[in-house]
């Protein structure tokens, strides 16, 4: 379970004034939730997202996942927090273009000191799972958009993390293709039991989720029954 209180989160640049992304927010988000959050451009939901998956800490206040306060972690510890618990999916799918889907999902059992064998056999099979069995040896230049999409899902997925953040994960793509990833990306939370919080721009992604949360000013507010 997510558990932030009073967080808040400051940028302070060299030239331009104080920004406060994110105005002591305080919400939990138990385990197994599927949430969204949407809200205007500069609302802080970038930031949120950034602390929630351990890539940031907060200016105040605190952020705990399954009992553990981010805030307080060493920056080693911080990092295997994201490589054991915390897969991210991006927009624009962040594979390595020179790297085929099976290396591109391999990459992610690095941090985690999987032996190669193992490695091979977890990735063919999270390839499996999200429809792309077929395609291993591909390179991302010779996949559509949304199959893409499908191997981010795979290497966010392959090490069995228990949280799925997602950044606009259909922004790139049509509205068949956007309702493909949501219809696997939902099949994926049911199946594996994950927390998963998603921004999205789009309403009817939005919809799909058990909470919405809106973000705008740095203030978050359940809209869930709008
Ligand atoms: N590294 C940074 N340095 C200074 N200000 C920042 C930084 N990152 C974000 N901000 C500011 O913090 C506020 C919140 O930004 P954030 O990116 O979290 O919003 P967002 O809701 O994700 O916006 P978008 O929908 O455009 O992605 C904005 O005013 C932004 O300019």
């Amino acid at each position: 379970m997510y558990t932030l209180t009073d967080l808040t989160k400051t940028y302070t640049g060299k030239r331009q004034a104080r920004v406060t992304a994110l105005d002591s927010v305080s919400i939990t988000i138990p385990d197994g939730e599927f949430v969204s959050i949407q809200g205007p451009t500069g609302g802080g939901k970038s930031t949120l997202l950034q602390l929630l998956g351990a890539l940031d800490r907060p200016t105040s206040g605190s952020l705990s996942l399954g009992g553990t306060d981010i805030a307080t972690l060493k920056e080693r510890e911080l990092g295997r927090l994201r490589a054991d618990d915390i897969g991210f999916v991006f927009q624009g799918f962040n594979l390595i273009p020179t790297l085929t889907a099976q290396e591109n999902v391999e990459t992610a059992l690095v941090p985690q000191h999987v032996a190669a064998d193992e490695r091979r056999q977890r990735a063919r099979e999270a390839l499996e799972s999200v429809g792309l069995g077929e395609r291993t040896d591909h390179l991302p230049s010779e996949l559509s958009g949304g199959q893409q999409q499908r191997v981010a899902i795979a290497r966010a997925l392959v090490k069995r993390p228990t949280v799925l953040l997602a950044d606009e994960p259909t922004g790139n793509l049509d509205e068949h293709t956007r309702d493909e990833i949501m219809a696997l990306l939902e099949s994926q939370w049911k199946d594996r039991g994950l927390t998963m919080i998603l921004v999205t721009h789009d309403s009817a992604v939005a919809r799909r989720a058990q909470r919405r949360l809106r973000l705008a000013g740095g203030h978050v507010q359940d809209i869930t029954a709008a």
